[in-house]
């Protein structure tokens, strides 16, 4: 039988995290009650490779966060390898258009979200973040990797033209020189070269650790005021954000002409048969 000593430790634990009530499919929301820091978790094995409805799901586990006045989001990954693979490009692949022209859309709607967030917001990478698992992590104002990972923007190394919010992320994070080079190389950096160019800004030895980085980092803010805090964040990225607002039409057009070419289409083929090819052999 369950001791009272071991219930009411436990019925305290309870009381510290508790799950939204808005949680969504792929995307698991926990706040911690004590310090009101929000946990999202991708959550689409076997890679969080970002789908429409993963997109949509982390758009609304954002929005809810921002407007239930958390004090801070953190974004992480169920997967202990992958912190995210990026775009699923089984949705590039031979694609339905309309759910082409949605994947696009959402994910403009959360690079958005995101990169505008009101809150302070940071990253604990647990895994390799290629591509639009990098975009996710660099749109955050903070980063923690663990040993041994990857994570870069390598868009072009797919023939893929890198968005403007790619280079956006970039900029913001590493010198001009160094963020132009990486998005013209699509370098994948390991986490000791993503920490000496500063890519991230710390590495954890576990999950756990990268956590507490992270609400370490947003506790810095408690005796900020937080309208001051966002209104001086949003001094910062406002001219990227409006940027974004006059080109996203060109850019969702443009990505469609992108992956209807035959030649991208056959590109992405081949990529997508050698990532499956590794496993078979
Ligand atoms: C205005 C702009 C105009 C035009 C621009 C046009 C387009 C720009 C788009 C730019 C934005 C973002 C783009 C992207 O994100 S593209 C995606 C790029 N991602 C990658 O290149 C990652 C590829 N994957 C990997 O490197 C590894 O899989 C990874 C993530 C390191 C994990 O390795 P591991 O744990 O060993 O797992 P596996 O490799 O065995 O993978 C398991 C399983 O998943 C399949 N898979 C992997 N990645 C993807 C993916 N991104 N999409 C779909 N499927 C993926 C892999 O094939 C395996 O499948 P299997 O069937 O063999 O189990």
């Amino acid at each position: 039988m369950m001791s009272s000593m071991s219930l009411s430790r436990m019925l305290r634990a309870a009381s510290v995290c508790r799950t939204m009530s808005t949680a969504t499919k792929l995307t698991a929301v926990e706040v911690n009650d004590k310090t009101g820091i929000a946990t999202v978790t991708l959550s689409r094995p076997p890679i969080n490779a970002l789908n429409v409805e993963l997109l949509h799901d982390l758009y609304q586990s954002i929005k809810e966060i921002e407007n239930n006045k958390s004090r801070g989001l953190i974004l992480t990954s169920s997967n202990d390898k992958v912190f995210s693979a990026g775009l699923d490009i089984n949705e590039m692949y031979r694609p339905d258009k309309d759910r082409a022209r949605l994947l696009w859309t959402k994910l403009q709607d959360v690079w958005l979200a995101l990169y505008g967030c009101a809150l302070p917001t940071a990253a604990a990478i647990n895994g390799h973040a290629p591509a639009g698992g990098c975009l996710l992590a660099t749109s955050c104002e903070y980063r923690v990797i663990l040993p041994q990972c990857r994570i870069g923007l390598n868009e072009i190394q797919l023939g893929l033209v890198p968005p403007i919010f790619c280079m956006f992320n970039f900029l913001n994070v590493l010198p001009r020189r160094v963020a132009e080079r990486a998005l013209v190389q699509g370098r994948i950096f390991t986490t000791e070269q993503a920490l000496q160019i500063g890519l991230v800004d710390d590495v954890a030895s576990s999950k756990e650790k990268a956590l507490e980085k992270c609400s370490q980092f947003i506790a810095t803010f408690a005796q900020t005021n937080p309208l001051a805090r966002s209104l001086t964040k949003l001094k910062f990225r406002g001219a990227d954000l409006q940027r974004f607002e006059s080109e996203r039409t060109n850019e969702l057009e443009s990505f469609l002409e992108f992956i209807d070419h035959p030649q991208m289409q056959e590109d992405l083929g081949i990529y997508l048969e050698g990532l499956k090819k590794k496993n078979r052999n």
